[in-house]
């Protein structure tokens, strides 16, 4: 590996890869979002390109990933259009020792629910920083919340214990706004003991729709690692 090659852009590229190459032709495949799924989009384009693999359709999880799906040839397809997902791939921003999740680092969560709990198979795919003991230790707990509900879901939270900031744009001005016209925060919680639990919990406030918590979902986490200066990928299933 080269001094110049960004180890972390190597291990989402290795990990992306090994996750496209696990797409077999005829496959419904959920289409997941962010850097790392972009790998993933862009390898099961050229292996159908290739013609290494055929007939295969994606449900995208957001208008990132539909918009990369086109650019590198997949042909897409709705809910509305089928009755199953074979597979579906996508990123996370902490997984813990359960396979349980904190999504929504893209925003993208609520459809990335949607889709990857239909699946019959969900891969998950990350660089190695993304692992932790506990969920909440390194990531902020992702919220999208109605923009009209917003002060008292922000109230509701604060009594549960978590601190709740509302999300601001990088390039743009004001609060990022959803694929669903929503807003998202991020919340802090000092710990999250019972993942199921919160996971309800939030989602029960009036105006929320949907938190960043994937409990019981993933079947299997690709890891990508750096050993001996080359990405590798490490599975857990
Ligand atoms: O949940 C997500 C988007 O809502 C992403 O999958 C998550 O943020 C990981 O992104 P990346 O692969 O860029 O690290």
């Amino acid at each position: 590996m080269s001094p110049e090659q960004d180890p972390v852009k190597l291990m989402k590229q290795q990990v992306g890869k090994a996750a496209a190459d696990r797409v077999k032709s005829g496959s419904i495949v959920g289409l997941g979002t962010g850097s790392t799924t972009a790998y993933t989009i862009q390898f099961l384009g050229e292996r159908l390109k290739s013609g290494e693999i055929k007939d295969i359709k994606g449900v995208p999880t957001s208008f990132q990933a539909s918009v990369l799906a086109k650019e590198y040839g997949i042909p897409l397809t709705t809910l509305d259009e089928i009755d199953h997902i074979d597979i579906a791939i996508d990123g996370a921003d902490e997984v813990d020792p359960h396979k349980n999740l904190i999504k929504g680092g893209g925003a993208a969560h609520t459809r990335e629910k949607i889709v990857d709990c239909l699946a019959d198979q969900f891969i998950v795919v990350v660089d190695g920083s993304k692992i932790v003991d506990r969920l909440g230790s390194t990531f902020l707990l992702p919220v999208e919340v109605m923009p009209m509900a917003m002060t008292p879901v922000m109230a509701a939270i604060t009594k549960l214990g978590g601190k709740p900031t509302l999300r601001m744009g990088v390039k743009k001005a004001g609060p990022v706004i959803t694929d669903q016209g929503n807003m998202v925060i991020d919340v802090k919680f000092d710990a999250i003991d019972n993942p199921a639990e919160l996971e309800k919990t939030l989602n029960n406030i009036p105006g929320v729709l949907e938190n960043g918590l994937f409990v019981g979902v993933a079947d299997v986490i690709l890891v990508g690692e750096i050993k001996d200066g080359q990405p590798v990928v490490r599975e857990i299933s």
